[in-house]
């Protein structure tokens, strides 16, 4: 079987600590870890059966699951009802040949080698007996006390270009060596402590997938309908994967006779080879995520179904399509049937009203009442729901990214674009999405950031002057515009790029020991006095300065929103006297005339100069960060990124991290970005730069001001 052994999380109980097995697992996945091996010396059988099994249901068929050397553990397991896909074999465990034969020719099978005798030896199995090589160790490791002599990362390069099979590196192997073992050859890394002995195995695993992926195109498959006149279906789907920057494959479960105007006829062709399409692709390239779209019949839903059952892509988005614009049902009983039990294989679903409507069982009777259907969708499969309003009747059109395994809500406001260019929006959408969770964006970002798309290219439709009916969308437009006869950047690509360009600072903030101590709630509450009379000195200037953006604002649209930025600003800072700043919280009058630390003066005098001496463009770029920064850390802190105990409401400062991740907050954040971006892709390239500058100067100040609390501060 072609099996994802990117990341490769070994066990260990010792190292898992308090925290578990079934739970460090559990959030390594969820980080991206795509195979997971129970190893554990001093279990029994049954003990390692019982593992087995929690695991099984912990992993709930996000990655793979192997054991260690029991072979007879892993035939038990399966007997009682445990998905476990195969084992890992050591020279002096049970013979490769018998667990072939024992697990059938779907199970994963890897082996240790790493010598030449070992290569031999392998070349003489027969094909298929073994999947993969183990080979180590990378370097010496204190996990595997009688592990092999090292062969450094230039041992393995030479043994991995001489082995007929894919090789995993393993022993000493940490986050720093991803990409010199990508570069030797690895299908994988390996890993025993680097994981189970993280802080955070979510995190830390999540840091492996995007080292190990960066720079590469993340490999996505359609499975849906043809559309020959290219606005949906499959060719949508390539276009937008490869928009929003995937490597995109097809496969075609049904061909249909249309153009912008209508559908003429639909084929289906047979299963059989619906199947044979899947398992070529499968076989042999590994996928990153899968987006499923039209699936014209309950057989048709079989197949994919079964499939999904064996290869498990990492993303799975369904974009259910089952109504009609028309409202014509598109599906009969018994394939509606079927899609439900797909529904329970992805991460993702994207319905529109309608198709919420058929999925809910009910039909919702306003915005807020399709929030409540698709949370209890969500909850019912175990998969966010995002949930479009673009079939609402009005001005906006807004969307809703919800996920209530996880306790987690987000709403996308948005006014309509109005345009006949809708023709496969959904399809799109979905493909977009799927390319963007598979290149490591948290759905929240995903979703902003196919919007962000979509709405350039929703906008641009009509430029395309394709057909008579309702056309296109222009996937391209913002590429085009970038290459062709207009160099500037759009405001899609001119956001990505911003974000990129301070991941030095966003790394740097995440580390600092005072967000480390907020999260956790170790944080002494000197510090945290100290850096709320700073945020709240802070505060007071900020809203002088968003208030220059509102005057020097050109549209009414922007000067109301600055206006009200520093409306709310200076609000804040009021509430935080009022809430924290107080007697009753041992603070004496000594802060109201707490002077401002270092770090603050020197990042309002940045705003300020940028304020009074530049550009409007340059003022909202530097204003940006506060914004932008703060949305994104509330966001993650709040999804337990940082530690579960953030969103405990015992937290000692439960009630300040709250407004963190307040909805209004975000959704400011949203349209603050949308003006900064939209406005420096507009610019020439001289202010585009003095914008950008602004901007990483700001995100520089809001690193030293995270970091000032714990940096020696004068008492307030
Ligand atoms: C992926 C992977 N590679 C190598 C090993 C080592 O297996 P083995 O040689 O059988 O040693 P033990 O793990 O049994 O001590 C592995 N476990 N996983
Ligand atoms: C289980 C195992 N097998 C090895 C081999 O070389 O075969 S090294 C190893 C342990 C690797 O642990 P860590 O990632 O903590 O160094
Ligand atoms: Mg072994």
């Amino acid at each position: 079987m072609n099996a994802d052994l990117s990341l490769y999380l070994v066990t260990d109980p010792a190292l898992c600590g308090a925290r578990g097995v079934v739970e460090t697992v559990r959030q390594a996945v969820d980080g991206g870890v795509r195979i997971v091996q129970l190893r554990d010396k001093a279990a029994t059988d049954a003990e390692i059966v019982d593992q087995l099994v929690d695991l099984s249901h912990a992993i709930d068929g996000r990655a793979l699951l192997v054991v260690n050397d029991r072979l007879d553990a892993a035939i038990a397991a399966r007997e009682r009802g445990a998905r476990v896909d195969g084992v890992h074999l050591g020279q002096g465990d049970a013979s490769v040949l018998r667990a072939r034969e024992a697990l059938g020719p779907d199970a994963v099978i890897g082996l240790t080698a790493n010598s030449p005798a070992h290569l031999e030896a392998v070349l003489a199995l027969p094909p298929g007996t073994v999947d993969h090589l183990g080979v180590g160790v990378i370097r010496p490791t204190l996990t595997k006390p009688d592990h092999p002599p090292a062969l450094g990362i230039e041992g393995f390069r030479a043994f991995a270009a001489a082995s007929p099979l894919p090789c995993v590196a393993i022993g000493g192997v940490g986050i720093d060596d991803t990409e010199a073992l990508r570069e030797a050859g690895a299908a994988g890394l390996a890993v025993v402590s680097a994981l189970c002995a993280a802080d955070d195995p979510r995190r830390e695993a999540a840091q492996f997938r995007r080292r190990w992926h960066a720079g590469a195109a993340p490999r996505i498959l359609s499975i849906a309908g043809s559309d020959p006149s290219g606005g949906a279906g499959i060719q949508a789907d390539l276009k937008s994967i490869a928009a929003n920057g995937g490597y995109g494959m097809a496969v075609i479960t049904a061909l249909t006779a249309q153009n912008t105007e209508g559908v003429r006829g639909v084929h289906v062709p047979p299963t059989d080879f619906l199947q044979a399409q899947l398992e070529a692709v499968s076989d042999d390239i590994t996928l990153d995520a899968v987006k499923i779209g039209m699936l014209a019949d309950a057989e048709v839903i079989r197949t994919v179904v079964a499939w999904l059952d064996v290869v498990r892509p990492p993303v799975v988005v369904l974009d259910p399509v089952m109504v009609a614009t028309s409202g014509d049902r598109l599906l009969d009983p018994e394939a509606e049937g079927e899609l439900r039990r797909l529904l329970r294989h992805a991460d993702l679903i994207t319905p529109n009203l309608a198709e919420l409507a058929v999925l809910a069982g009910r039909v919702p009777t306003d915005w807020p009442d399709a929030l409540a259907a698709a949370e209890e969708l969500s909850a019912d499969v175990g998969a966010m729901v995002l949930v479009k309003g673009g079939h609402l009747p009005g001005d906006e059109a807004p969307d809703a990214l919800i996920d209530a395994p996880r306790g987690r809500r987000q709403e996308f406001a948005g006014a309509r674009i109005t345009t006949r260019n809708t023709h496969g929006t959904g399809c799109s959408l979905s493909s977009a999405l799927a390319t963007r969770l598979a290149k490591g964006e948290d759905a929240p970002t995903a979703v902003a950031g196919a919007r962000a798309w979509l709405r350039e290219s929703l906008r641009e439709g009509e430029a395309l002057r394709v057909g008579r009916g309702q056309g296109p969308i222009s996937h391209f437009a913002g590429l085009w515009a970038r290459g062709g006869l207009d160099t500037r950047p759009t405001a899609a690509v001119v956001e990505a790029d911003w974000w990129r360009q301070i991941s030095a600072t966003r790394t740097a903030i995440d580390e600092l020991p005072f967000i480390r101590a907020l999260a956790d709630g170790t944080l002494a509450r000197e510090p945290f006095l100290f850096y709320l009379a700073q945020d709240a000195l802070y505060l007071r200037d900020y809203a002088r300065v968003l208030a220059e953006a509102a005057r020097l604002a050109s549209t009414s649209e922007e000067q109301a929103f600055w206006a009200n930025s520093a409306h709310g600003s200076i609000v804040g800072e009021l509430e935080l006297h009022a809430a924290w700043l107080t007697p009753s919280q041992g603070v004496g009058a000594a802060t109201f005339s707490a002077r401002p630390a270092p770090a603050t003066t020197a990042y309002l005098d940045h705003l300020r100069s940028v304020a009074f001496g530049g550009d409007y463009e340059e003022l909202i770029a530097a204003v940006l960060p506060c914004f932008w920064l703060y949305t994104d850390l509330g966001r993650r802190l709040h999804a337990g990124e940082f530690g579960a105990y953030a969103r405990d409401p015992r937290h000692p400062y439960a009630s300040w991290l709250a407004t963190y991740a307040d909805a209004a907050f975000e959704e400011a954040t949203r349209r603050a970005i949308e003006f900064v971006a939209t406005a420096a892709a507009a610019a020439e390239p001289e202010k585009r730069g003095r914008m950008l500058r602004a901007f990483e100067v700001s995100s520089a100040h809001e690193l030293a001001f995270f970091a000032a609390p714990l940096e020696g501060h004068p008492v307030v």
